[in-house]
């Protein structure tokens, strides 16, 4: 198993590329079933989890060709891929392959949409809660499903088709919007969603579907409109760029301090972690590539974040901001209110020597005024990348073992932070 050793100490300085949005990669490649057509989609990020669901996908039939620019090892740009679903040969989603994956059980909407049937395995994903699937049931029921739990598979027919319905969500779901909003664009009539989740993602999602030819109001709004068509056709489109990869160098930086041009990333999908990083002493300035984030030397101050759905502080940002609030001199709480199982990282930041407590849901920081580096376990996706940012500004060396839940969800992390300035390697093992 990979790992990852860190000399800590070096300011960070350059330039870092963002790539594009794992979660919104995701749904866009799931998107892919609901056309006999080719959907190209440029600027996918090279990660652990669209290469599985690649492995997917093409167990549904899906043919996917390469066709974008490689320009060498060091070349940091996304692939561009060609995905062409010309018949669906298998509506099974095995237990192999989706219980490795979470977002893989999305592929549930699109099969039943085109086929009118779907098998799939109950999911798996990033051990940071329960997480159920009951409300995407509830919206595929509405949308005139039929369900039964079969040996640990959702087997979900709807013989004459789906059918458009209110899908009022009792709390926001990111997924289970995602899924609604696919299901729906093939369904009869309209489909109304409310308290639908809002975060960009399902934005970029819904401008695809839209280039496909679904016929989609309100993305980014709590109530999604989709008025539902015969077919779906082929379509180009570019995955925005990743806000949790941006916003988690943004911490790093903060917390070793220097001055870092985050390429390509967007302030509008930011802008709460961003306000809480200048609360905590950077200085954030958007330019017309993308974010500039800069501290000189001064004191990190500390802060009170819940964490909420978008455009709230976002959940997949918590366990880095914990990590830079290490540092800060005084006490933060972070509130975590989406997963209830999301504070794994906790133990492992004590190793740095940090001070955090927990009471439930709440955490409290209290800050020191140095951390040394340690051998630490990655446990889940952002849970591994604090444990890195901890290890980027920590004195001496940090060992992060069990790398490949940080390559789920970073592209390159090693050679982007050591390009500016950071001491960083893989060990291959
Ligand atoms: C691939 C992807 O995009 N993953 C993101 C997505 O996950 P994901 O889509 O799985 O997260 P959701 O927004 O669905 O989950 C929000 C909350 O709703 C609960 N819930 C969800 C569905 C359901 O049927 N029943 C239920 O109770 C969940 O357990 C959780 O407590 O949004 C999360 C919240 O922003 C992010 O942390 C994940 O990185
Ligand atoms: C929790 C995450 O991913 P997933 O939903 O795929 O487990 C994440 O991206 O932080």
């Amino acid at each position: 198993m990979d790992r990852i050793r860190i000399v800590g100490g070096a300011r960070l300085n350059g330039t870092i590329p963002i790539s594009g949005a794992k979660n919104a990669a995701l749904p866009l490649m799931i998107a892919s079933l609901l056309t006999d057509e080719t959907l190209t989609l440029a600027n996918l990020p090279r990660l652990a989890d669209v290469a599985l669901l690649k492995r997917i996908l093409g167990n549904h039939g899906v043919d996917m060709t390469v066709s974008g620019k490689r320009i060498g090892d060091g070349d940091l740009a996304g692939e561009t891929v060609q995905l062409t679903a010309r018949t669906i040969v298998d509506t099974t989603a095995p237990y192999e392959l989706v219980s490795k994956m979470r977002a893989s059980f999305w592929v549930i909407g699109p099969l039943l949409a085109r086929e009118h049937f779907a098998k799939v395995s109950l999911p798996g994903g990033c051990a940071i809660g329960t997480r159920p699937v009951d409300l995407f049931l509830m919206a595929l029921e509405q949308l005139g499903a039929e369900i039964e739990i079969e040996a640990g598979y959702v087997v979900a027919r709807a013989p004459n088709g789906l059918r458009g319905a209110h899908v009022d969500f009792p709390k926001v779901t990111v997924g289970a919007t995602h899924v609604t909003m696919m299901a729906a664009t093939l369904a009869k009539g309209e489909t109304v969603i409310t308290n639908a989740a809002r975060e960009p993602e399902i934005v970029d999602l819904a401008e695809c579907l839209i280039k496909m030819g679904a016929k989609i109001t309100g993305a980014g709004t709590s109530t999604i409109r989709i008025e539902g068509v015969d077919r779906l056709h082929g379509a180009w489109h570019e995955v925005m760029p990743d806000r949790i990869e941006a916003g988690t160098y943004a911490m790093a930086v903060a917390m070793t301090g220097g001055d870092v041009l985050l390429e390509g990333a967007r302030y509008d999908t930011l802008a709460r972690p961003l306000e809480i990083l200048t609360e905590v002493g950077a200085e954030v300035t958007p330019t017309n590539e993308g974010i500039r984030i800069y501290r000189n030397g001064a004191d990190l101050k500390p802060v009170d974040v819940t964490t909420e759905p978008f455009p709230g502080f976002p959940t997949d940002l918590q366990a880095q901001l914990m990590a830079l609030l290490c540092r800060a001199q005084g006490t933060s709480h972070i509130r975590e209110t989406i997963f209830e199982n999301r504070f794994m990282h906790v133990q492992e930041l004590a190793r740095f020597g940090a001070e955090i407590h927990l009471d439930g849901q709440n955490a409290t920081v209290v800050g020191v005024p140095a951390l040394k580096g340690a051998p630490v376990m990655a446990t889940d996706l952002r849970a591994s990348v604090s444990l890195v940012i901890a290890g980027l500004a920590a004195e001496g060396e940090t060992m992060v073992n069990r790398v490949y839940h940080l390559d789920r969800g970073f592209e390159r992390l090693e050679d982007k932070l050591s390009r500016c300035g950071a001491t960083i390697e893989r060990i291959a093992g």
